[in-house]
């Protein structure tokens, strides 16, 4: 068994970043400006948000981070995204999730400007990517093929089993896996919480990612001898043992299922780590207008 280190692989794509930054500098060209917002103060959100303005600093890009109370109405927040998409500085923005419930996701995310939807989730971007056109990926997803990208990891004529669909990981997980590119070409299973006999279905993954958001719900006896196991799940489960009072766990019983793995990815240190450098990826491209001149 073998591990997907996220966390070293990060560090060397930031290292690559901010070696570019460098030369935009001496080039006196637009130095990336990453924006996040923040509605409300719940904890994760804040540790996140707090992250990517560090992860910002150590490349060299400029970063914003624009905080509101949970009580903003959702108009005062499509205005402040307006501001932003109107804001030649900032080349990408970011709305932190989840969000308070008067206010709609899909409302927001169709608001933001594509050119600067770095996280990949406006309508246009999403179509983009199913018809593999350039575009911003989402970053969960696009972290992941960088990871398996940069390990000896082949992922053509394999199947991929992905639990959940959400719209932010296991959807566009699946489209990515299933595109003809290098990762991809897999033969796909998206798996939910209506799929019957589930471990029918893990058994039958060479490459398997978990993204349930259910605590160690993946067990040894689901997943086939040699498989690559992508964990990204992250739960905060309270633990008195530890300095913050809670531990993070991820969607893959690591200990009984890493021994029958032939790579893994580790929680933390694995997909979360990747998903930074993805959006630190996109924002790159947001300043360099890669996708929409
Ligand atoms: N490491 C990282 O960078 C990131 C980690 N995450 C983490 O990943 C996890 C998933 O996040 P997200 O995709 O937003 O979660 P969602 O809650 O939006 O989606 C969960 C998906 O899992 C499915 N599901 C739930 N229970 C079962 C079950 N018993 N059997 C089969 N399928 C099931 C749901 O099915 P249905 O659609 O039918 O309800 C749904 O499609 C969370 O732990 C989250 O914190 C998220 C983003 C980034
Ligand atoms: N608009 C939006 N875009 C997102 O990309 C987005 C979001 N909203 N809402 C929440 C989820 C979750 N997510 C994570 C990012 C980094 C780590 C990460 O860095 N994890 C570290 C641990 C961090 C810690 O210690 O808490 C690790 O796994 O090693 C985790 C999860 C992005 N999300
Ligand atoms: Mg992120």
């Amino acid at each position: 068994m073998q591990i997907l280190d996220g966390k070293q692989t990060s560090s060397t794509i930031q290292d690559e970043i901010a070696a570019e930054v460098a030369a935009i500098r001496s080039a006196g060209g637009k130095i990336p400006h990453l924006a996040a917002i923040l509605v409300g103060n719940n904890p994760a959100s804040e540790a996140y948000v707090r992250n990517k303005v560090k992860d910002c600093e150590r490349v060299g890009f400029g970063s914003s981070l624009f905080r509101f109370d949970e009580t903003i109405s959702e108009e005062a927040l499509l205005d402040k995204i307006r501001e932003v998409n109107e804001n030649a500085e900032i080349d990408g923005l970011i709305v932190q999730l989840p969000l308070p419930a008067h206010i709609s996701a899909e409302k927001v995310t169709e608001t933001l400007a594509p050119e600067k939807d770095v996280d990949g989730f406006h309508p246009v971007n999403v179509g983009r990517m199913a018809k593999n056109l350039p575009a911003y990926l989402p970053a969960t997803p696009y972290g992941i093929l960088e990871l398996l990208k940069r390990y000896p990891i082949e992922t053509s004529g394999k199947h991929c089993v992905v639990l959940g669909r959400s719209h932010i990981v296991g959807s566009p997980m699946s489209i990515l896996m299933a595109r003809n590119d290098n990762p991809g070409n897999c033969t796909v299973t998206l798996c939910h919480s209506r799929t019957k006999d589930l471990k029918a279905q893990t058994l039958q993954a060479d490459i398997l990612i978990a993204a349930l958001g259910i605590p160690e719900f993946v067990k040894a006896d689901m997943v086939k001898e040699g498989a690559v196991v992508i964990d990204v799940g992250i739960t905060r489960v309270e633990d008195a043992s530890k300095k913050s009072g809670f531990a993070l766990r991820g969607d893959v019983a690591y200990d009984e299922v890493a021994p029958r793995c032939s790579w893994i990815t580790p929680v933390p240190g694995g997909v979360g780590p990747m998903t930074r450098a993805a959006l630190l990826l996109n924002t790159l491209d947001a300043a360099k207008r890669s996708f929409y001149p």
